[in-house]
């Protein structure tokens, strides 16, 4: 369990703030910190602040914000830029594009739970330039070189 800190930008969160569901839970939902209703009209989206901030420090992990699936697949609700990243020296409120891919309307209640967090292990790399790489079994063969089957 990795401690991360945590800023409470919306006072509502302070007895809501996310939580793994289950023990073996990979996300944590993130709320609509919302005023009032949001109606999203079909294919429109918008940035919903979350009323929270964390600060992961160490450039050994980053979060992603991924869909809820059952919002996703059900209401067509994802997120306009597909996946969130968040750096790990990034300190704002954590935000969501909320984008309806639907051709329904949907409307986003405050502090409902609108997508997940998911803190992942990440490796920086220091590119080194060569002319030529060893050797492997792929070598530049691209998309399907490997035949259908
Ligand atoms: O769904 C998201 C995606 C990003 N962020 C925040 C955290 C992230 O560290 C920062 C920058 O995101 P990213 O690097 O993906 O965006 P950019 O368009 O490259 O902006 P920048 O020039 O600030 O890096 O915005 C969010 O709050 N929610
Ligand atoms: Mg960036």
């Amino acid at each position: 369990m990795l401690d991360i800190d945590i800023k409470i930008l919306d006072p509502r969160l302070t007895d809501q703030l996310p939580t793994y569901a289950t023990p073996g839970s990979a996300g944590l939902d993130l709320r609509a910190c919302l005023d009032a209703p949001l109606t999203l009209q079909a294919n429109a989206w918008q940035l919903v602040p979350t009323g929270m901030a964390i600060y992961l420090k160490d450039p050994g992990y980053a979060a992603l914000i991924l869909p809820r699936s059952g919002l996703g697949h059900k209401h067509g609700i994802v997120l306009g830029n597909l996946v969130g990243l968040i750096d790990s020296d990034y300190q704002g409120q954590l935000m969501v594009s909320a984008w309806n891919r639907s051709s329904t309307a949907f409307t986003i209640e405050p502090m409902e739970r609108i997508a997940q967090l998911v803190v992942v292990p990440v490796m920086q790399a220091r590119f080194k330039v060569v002319n030529e790489f060893p050797a492997s079994e792929r070598g530049e063969g691209g998309y399907g070189s490997t035949g259908k089957a």
